[in-house]
């Protein structure tokens, strides 16, 4: 199938999202480069006056459905290099089926990291470490900041982050599902691709946490390092089966607290020998001894001991971006410079707190964005 289009139409009032200011564009929109549940995704340029702007990646979903996505208010108000950006907005009818959409005219980046790891698979090569590690990196410091705002972006899977394996830079994207969650207030708990899905998702329970985002970068993380999902399971049960076989089985209180109501299995007879730890080095040692350390703090049942971000920013296992500031992106031969990783903004500075030496050794790295 053809990924080409080539549909052009004037868009009456596109906002800018920096500037607020409304105008008349032509939008150009020349290749169809995603297909989701609830919408497409398509590179296109927009002519503002005489100047081509873009290319933009413009995602375009249906403007009144039951389904409340809060994409537009949270692309809104973010503004972090490792959350994709939002350029400008608008609504349009479209011609063919006459019904109102919404299009979110975003940068565009030219990979995401399920296409990344599929190469990697495909010609049956490891992701490298470092990759794997300024990938993992860029992740929790975008989810620093999102959950810093008390945004759960509430899908995080290796096909809603995008990547330019040229210069190393990662971005967060697809907010459909994305929610500011309240404290105490419930939340539907069927969200989250699966494979993805935090163990509470999966019982059931409506007052998680922004640490469902947390096992979601876990599973991205072993994804990287496998080259395939780590919990494959077909349906919620076998899902948690394939869980516990990693992780040994969830313990009650881990239950009673994610949701008292739950009655299905729990795999309380080991599915596995060995230990925790054994399991984790022998199905992940190829993140080495610091990668196993970290998974262990992120791929935990009980949320609340599941690493933040912050912490996961200063665990030992990025230790060698700290002091080497190059990596070889993949099928270069000479090395690139890594892409930013400690222009902290004062509002990450106050959020890392008394963790920042463990994350920059050198000081002088820190500079307001
Ligand atoms: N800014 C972007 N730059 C490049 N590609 C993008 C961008 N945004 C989205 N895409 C592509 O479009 C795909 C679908 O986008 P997105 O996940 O936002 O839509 P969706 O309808 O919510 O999809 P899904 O149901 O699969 O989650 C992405 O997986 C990616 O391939």
């Amino acid at each position: 199938m053809s990924n080409v289009t080539n549909t052009e139409f004037i868009a009456n009032d596109v906002q800018s999202n920096q500037t607020n200011k409304i105008k008349q564009m032509l939008v150009k929109e020349y290749k169809k480069i995603g297909e989701g549940a609830f919408g497409t995704v398509s590179q296109a340029k927009l002519l503002d006056g005489d100047i081509w702007l873009g290319p933009y990646a413009i995602k375009k979903v249906p403007a009144q459905t039951e389904y409340k996505s809060r994409e537009l208010e949270i692309l809104r108000v973010t503004n972090h290099p490792n959350v994709i950006k939002l350029e400008y907005f608008f609504t349009h009818k479209s011609p063919s089926d006459g019904k109102i959409y919404q299009h979110l005219a975003m940068e565009c980046l030219p990979e995401t990291l399920q296409l990344e790891i599929r190469r990697y698979y495909s010609s049956a090569i490891d992701m490298p470490l470092k990759h794997i590690k300024i990938y993992t990196y860029q992740i929790a410091r975008g989810m620093m900041y999102l959950h810093a705002l008390g945004i759960c972006h509430r899908d995080i899977k290796p096909s809603n982050i995008l990547v330019d394996p040229t210069s190393g830079v990662l971005k967060i994207c697809d907010f459909g599902s994305a929610k500011k969650l309240e404290p105490k207030l419930p939340s539907v708990s069927y969200i989250c691709s699966r494979y993805y899905r935090a163990p509470e998702l999966i019982i059931g329970s409506q007052f998680y946490s922004t640490q469902i985002d947390i096992w979601g970068l876990g599973c991205v993380i072993a994804e990287m390092i496998l080259r395939k999902p780590i919990f494959q399971g077909d349906d919620p049960i076998l899902q948690l089966r394939e869980i516990s076989k990693l992780l040994g089985p969830p313990d009650k209180r881990f239950v009673f607290n994610a949701n008292p109501k739950y009655t299905g299995p729990l795999f309380s007879r080991p599915l596995f020998s060995g230990s925790v730890l054994q399991r984790f080095e022998k199905i992940l040692g190829a993140s080495g001894d610091k990668g196993v350390d970290l998974l262990m703090k992120v791929l935990v049942y009980e949320p609340t001991q599941r690493y933040s971000p912050r912490r996961i920013l200063s665990h030992p296992f990025f230790d060698d971006l700290r002091v080497d500031g190059q990596f070889i992106p993949r099928g270069a031969t000479s090395p690139a410079p890594l892409p930013a990783l400690f222009n902290f903004s004062n509002f990450e500075v106050d959020v890392i707190g008394e963790l920042m030496s463990g994350i920059i050794p050198d000081k002088q790295h820190v500079q307001a964005q």
